[in-house]
C-alpha cells in the first residue's frame, strides 16, 4: 500500500482567473481514509486528479509510496478515481462491467473471479452479479462503480463525492459501506466532498480545502 503526498501543488488553469490550487501541501497516511471537504468549485476534483496523474500540476510534486510519480503517466500510477458521474456499460452484465478492466489488463479469468466475488461480497452485490445495469438501482449503481475501482486493487483509490446522486436516507449506509471496504481492504482512501456529513465520523481525518491550500478542520471530527 502506499502513502499520498503533494509538496507545494500550484494548477492554474489557463482560462481561470485564479489558481486552483495554490502551493497545497498533503500527506495522507497508507492504508488512512483522509476526507477533503471543499465548497463548490473549491478545486477538490482538480486535486485528485493531479494525484491521478490526469491534471500535470503547474508546480509542485506528487509522491506515491514515498517515489515521486508527477511525470509518470495515469496508467503507470497505482490509483483510480471514482467519479460522481460514473457510466457503467449498459449492454454488460454487473460481473463482466467489474471483470472488464482485469480482462483488459490480462488477469487470468480465474483470478479475475476471485477479484469479483470479493468485491461483491465486500459490497453488498453477489445477488445482481448476472444483471444488467438497468435493473440496478441508483445506489446500487454507485456500487458497482465502486466495486470496478477495488477489483482492480490499487494503492490509492480517489473518491468524487460519491453519494452526490444518492438519496439523503441512504447516504449513511453507503458511506459507512465505502468506509469498511476501504478497511478492509487497507488502501489509501482520499475522498473528496462537499458534504461530509455522512463521512466525517467515519474518517481517520478531514481536511478542507480552502483558497487552493488545505488545513486541518477543526470545525467538524
Ligand atoms: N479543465 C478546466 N479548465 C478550466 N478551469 C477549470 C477546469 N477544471 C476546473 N476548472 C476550474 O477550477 C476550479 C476548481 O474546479 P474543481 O472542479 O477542481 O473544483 P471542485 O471543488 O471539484 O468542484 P465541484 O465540487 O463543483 O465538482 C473551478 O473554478 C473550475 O471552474
Amino acid at each position: 500500500m502506499a502513502s499520498v503526498e503533494l509538496r507545494g501543488i500550484t494548477v492554474q488553469y489557463p482560462s481561470a482567473r485564479t489558481p486552483a490550487l495554490y502551493g497545497l501541501d498533503l500527506c495522507a497516511q497508507d492504508g488512512r481514509f483522509t476526507v477533503i471537504a471543499g465548497d463548490l468549485r473549491s478545486g477538490k476534483s482538480t486535486l485528485l486528479r493531479v494525484v491521478a496523474g490526469q491534471e500535470p500540476p503547474d508546480a509542485g510534486r506528487v509522491l506515491i509510496g514515498g517515489v515521486d510519480v508527477t511525470e509518470v503517466p495515469a496508467h503507470d500510477r497505482d490509483a483510480v478515481i471514482v467519479f460522481q458521474n460514473y457510466a457503467l456499460y449498459p449492454h454488460m452484465d454487473v460481473q463482466e462491467n467489474m471483470s472488464f478492466a482485469l480482462r483488459v489488463a490480462g488477469v487470468p479469468p480465474a483470478e479475475r473471479l476471485d477479484r469479483v466475488r470479493e468485491a461483491a461480497r465486500l459490497l453488498d452485490l453477489e445477488e445482481q452479479l448476472g444483471w444488467t445495469p438497468e435493473r440496478l438501482t441508483g445506489p446500487q449503481r454507485q456500487q458497482v462503480a465502486l466495486a470496478r475501482a477495488v477489483v482492480r486493487r490499487p494503492a490509492v483509490l480517489l473518491m468524487d463525492d460519491p453519494l452526490t446522486a444518492l438519496p439523503p436516507a441512504l447516504k449513511d449506509h453507503t458511506a459507512g459501506l465505502i468506509r469498511s471496504l476501504a478497511r478492509t481492504l487497507n488502501v489509501t482512501t482520499l475522498y473528496a466532498t462537499a458534504e461530509p456529513g455522512p463521512v466525517a465520523s467515519v474518517a481517520d481525518r478531514l481536511l478542507r480545502l480552502d483558497s487552493g491550500q488545505l488545513r486541518e478542520d477543526t470545525a467538524v471530527s
